[in-house]
């Protein structure tokens, strides 16, 4: 397995990160069998494999759930898993319980937090200090869609892009491994990526970050029926799984499932 300084390695030997979310088992050992790099359970799995409307509606338990299953599929894969919606924002003291109850049952190497505020930058310097590495989140944040009112790519101001640029170096100041970097322009990525030493990963952040992240139901088209621009599919698996469920209600209708082969003659 992987550990942070080969990251880091990576990043100074201009080797970029092949990273890819999993939810559960199956998803965790195909990522592992690819051989990623990292895999994060990601938030989005309230999305892609729950079916709700955004990231907010995700708990904690819904993460220790899904990271528990990406573990037992991905045992020597370096994991990722994200701190859900509100759960870093009560207060301080409720933040690092929170963390460390997932971090602590799910098994996970790191944990990402999204936002770049004074007070996450000082919850993730008291994880830092107690063990837990943090990924710090920044530009299109998913758990605050319903304050940006959409998807909508950040930092395209220059006022928005030099805070991305300050919250990234906070970031690293606080002690965090990684940067978490969605839908922020290209030439912001590339800055932030040259200005700091921790690994960038991007998702809709153009080719200068340290590694990519993609959703796997988007990777595989499975279960999403558009991919955003920035999404690109390697399979098409919605075709693939529908036209075999559909010769199997064929069959069994037909009667020709089960045949023989299929049957326990004795
Ligand atoms: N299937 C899936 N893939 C993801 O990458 C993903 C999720 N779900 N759910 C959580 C968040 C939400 N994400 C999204 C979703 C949509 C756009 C989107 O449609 N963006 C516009 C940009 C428009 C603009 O500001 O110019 C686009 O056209 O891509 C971006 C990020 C990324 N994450
Ligand atoms: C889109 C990625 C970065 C994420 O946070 C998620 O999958 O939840
Ligand atoms: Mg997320």
């Amino acid at each position: 397995m992987l550990r942070i300084n080969d990251f880091q390695t990576m990043k100074k030997e201009g080797k970029p990160i092949a990273m890819v979310t999993a939810y559960d088992y199956p998803s965790a050992k195909m990522a592992e069998a690819a051989d990623v790099d990292m895999i994060l359970v990601g938030d989005s799995l309230g999305m892609v494999v729950l079916g709700y409307e955004s990231t907010v509606q995700v708990t904690l338990d819904d993460m220790l759930h899904h990271a528990k299953a990406v573990k037992r599929g991905a045992k020597d894969t370096y994991i990722v898993v994200d701190m859900p919606f509100m759960s870093c924002h009560a207060s301080l003291e409720s933040a690092v319980n929170n963390a460390a109850r997932l971090f602590r049952e799910s098994g996970a190497n790191a944990l990402k937090i999204e936002g770049g505020t004074e007070n996450i930058l000082e919850l993730t310097e008291r994880l830092t200090n107690g063990g837990i590495p943090v990924i710090i989140h920044l530009g299109l944040m998913p758990q605050s869609v319903n304050v940006y009112g959409g998807y909508k790519v950040q930092g395209r101001s220059e006022e928005a892009a030099a805070r991305i640029l300050r919250e990234a170096l906070e970031a690293e100041k606080s002690g965090a491994v990684g940067l978490l970097l969605e839908c922020i322009p290209e030439p912001l990525a590339n800055e932030i990526t040259g200005k700091v030493s921790i690994p960038t990963i991007g998702i809709g952040s153009g080719r200068g970050c340290d590694g990519q992240v993609l959703v796997y139901h988007d990777l595989l088209k499975y279960g999403v029926d558009r991919l955003a621009k920035f999404a690109k599919g390697y399979a098409d698996l919605n075709n693939i799984a529908s036209e075999a469920i559909g010769t199997y209600v064929e069959q069994v209708k037909s009667g020709m499932f089960p045949d023989d082969e299929h049957v326990f003659l004795k």
